[in-house]
């Protein structure tokens, strides 16, 4: 076996979801920040070498998520002539596969494994070998809404399985898609690079960023501002988009040069970047602003997310706003002018009650901050009705008003793009607003089941008992970004599906 993969490691690393508290919609556009908490639920990305019981060395890379059945992709790989990288294609043996494709993680093999290429070739060995790897990845609870009729959890794991496909998980929009890229990406860079300080240094941290919005932005066929990738790589932050341009790339990989170019993007590298409209030796292509300073939450105030169990299309809803902007720029103008300076307004409260922790605390004190939500949320329905895109729609702004009904509860928002994902509440933090919190939310749902109940009667429908409709998540705010993790914890969850992959059947 060659002595570079022997040194290959085993790595594990894991990046955290989000929630856009402030800036949906205007934080696309560059003028506009968001606020964006970073949260405790994580995605984990375990890399080995693979090894063949024959010693026969194939371009294979396999990545499995074990706690779904039928999630295993498996990808063959092969360098392109003329410096084109590393083109990745799934192997069509896999009948799920077929039916089933992962674009964000096979998107993120090609840039990831075409970047790598570049870093280990050399004058010697131009065209060095990448070497087989199994790939695990581990999400925490929080991203899906447990199957409240297929409860195969293996107690006392970190864990769950959740005895479905993945593509019948209903996600609660805590952002697993750009978790996912931006761990898969720091994993393959540490695992395949001889770098140690991958994580540890602001280089090497930009450097996983760069790479990780391209994958990503590629697999969502760029419409997004980037802000889940940001909060995955650095955490909680006030976001400011990178020009679109940056990731202007128009070319695909396989075409001549494509390595180099990538390569010379996520490096922002002066010596090998070309941009003739901007000038040569043009450095610092990348002009993401990532403020971390005013994206905490003061002492005395935690996030909540309620699951509603539902979900919405971002992309549909971005188009809908975007036209709407487009077709009336004079009335979209203003909503963008006042609901920016409201999120402001909100970013400066936090700021406020951050550095007025050292007081002593006093009734009233989130008031201000409950009123400056309360104007944004305002702002937020009106884009609503004037754009037709349902951002708070009526279930969720009944919601969020019966939410604030709770002694302790401050105020809410419909995060990110809004519609029906996970509704976001800031709360004093007491186990008692907490527990009066999940109280009403059962009252909620026993309501909500009783008026279905009632409409499917006078319809005539034959009624079946309604599933809980809005929950807690088991999640917080979380200020660290992507992580290295000890391997050992994920050694069961490795293990397990190889010895019996029985567990995939239904
Ligand atoms: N546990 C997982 N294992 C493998 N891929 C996953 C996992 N969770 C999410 N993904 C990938 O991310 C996609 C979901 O991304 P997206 O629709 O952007 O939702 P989100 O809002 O959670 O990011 C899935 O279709 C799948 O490709
Ligand atoms: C509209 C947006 O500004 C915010 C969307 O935030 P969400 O948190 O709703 O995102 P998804 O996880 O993709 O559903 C689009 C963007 O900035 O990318």
């Amino acid at each position: 076996m060659p002595s570079d993969d022997q040194s290959r490691k085993t790595v594990a690393v894991s990046a955290p979801g989000k929630v856009l508290l402030a800036g949906g919609y205007l934080v696309l556009d560059r003028d506009y920040t968001g606020l964006v908490f970073g949260l405790d639920a994580r995605i984990h990305v375990h890399i080995r070498p693979l090894h063949t019981s024959t010693g026969v060395v194939l371009e294979e890379i396999i990545v499995k998520s074990p706690q779904f059945k039928d999630a295993i992709w498996e990808y063959g790989y092969r360098r392109s002539e003329k410096d084109g990288g590393v083109l990745v294609h799934p192997l069509t043996s896999s009948a799920q596969q077929t039916l089933h494709p992962n674009p964000f993680v096979e998107t993120t093999l090609t840039h990831v494994l075409t970047y790598i290429s570049t870093k280990l070739a050399s004058a010697t060995n131009p065209s060095p070998t990448i070497h087989p790897s199994a790939i695990t990845i581990l999400a925490d609870d929080a991203y899906y809404t447990t199957p409240s009729n297929k409860s195969t959890e293996f107690t006392g794991e970190q864990f769950k399985f959740f005895g479905i496909p993945l593509w019948d998980a209903h996600k609660t929009g805590l952002g697993s898609s750009a978790a996912l890229v931006t761990a898969l990406t720091a994993a393959l860079l540490a695992h395949y690079l001889p770098e140690e300080k991958l994580l540890t240094t602001e280089e090497g941290r930009l450097r996983v960023h760069n790479l990780a919005q391209v994958a990503h932005c590629v697999a969502q066929g760029k419409v997004g501002s980037g802000f889940d990738v940001a909060s995955a790589v650095y955490g909680s932050c006030i976001y400011r988009r990178f020009s679109p341009s940056v990731i202007a790339m128009t070319d695909s990989p396989g075409t001549a040069g494509y390595a180099s170019r990538l390569r010379a993007l996520v490096d922002d590298d002066e010596a090998i970047a070309e941009d003739k409209e901007e000038g040569e030796g043009q450095r610092k292509k990348w002009d993401t602003q990532i403020t971390k300073a005013g994206a905490a939450l003061p002492k005395g105030l935690r996030l909540v997310m309620c699951d509603v169990d539902c979900g919405s299309k971002t992309p549909g809803m971005v188009k809908g706003v975007l036209d709407w902007r487009k077709r009336e720029p004079e009335e979209a103008g203003m909503v963008w002018t006042k609901l920016h300076a409201q999120n402001e307004a909100v970013q400066a409260e936090l700021q406020h009650l951050c550095q007025a922790d050292a007081k002593a605390e006093f009734s009233g004190r989130f008031d201000k901050l409950s009123a400056a939500l309360a104007d944004v949320r305002a702002s937020v329905r009106n884009m609503s009705r004037l754009s037709g895109v349902p951002i708070e729609p009526e279930s969720q702004r009944a919601l969020l008003d019966g939410c604030l009904g709770v002694t302790g509860v401050v105020n809410g928002v419909v995060p990110g793009a809004g519609g029906y994902d996970a509704v976001a509440l800031l709360i004093e933090d007491t186990p008692e607003t907490l527990e009066e919190l999940r109280k009403f939310l059962e009252r909620w749902n026993t309501s909500v089941a009783a008026e279905q109940a009632q409409l499917a009667k006078a319809s005539g429908v034959e009624w079946e008992e309604a599933p809980g409709l809005v929950s807690v998540l088991e999640v917080k705010q979380d200020d660290e970004g992507v992580r290295v993790e000890k391997g050992a914890m994920y050694a069961s969850w490795v293990l397990r599906r190889e010895e019996s992959n029985d567990d995939y059947e239904p």
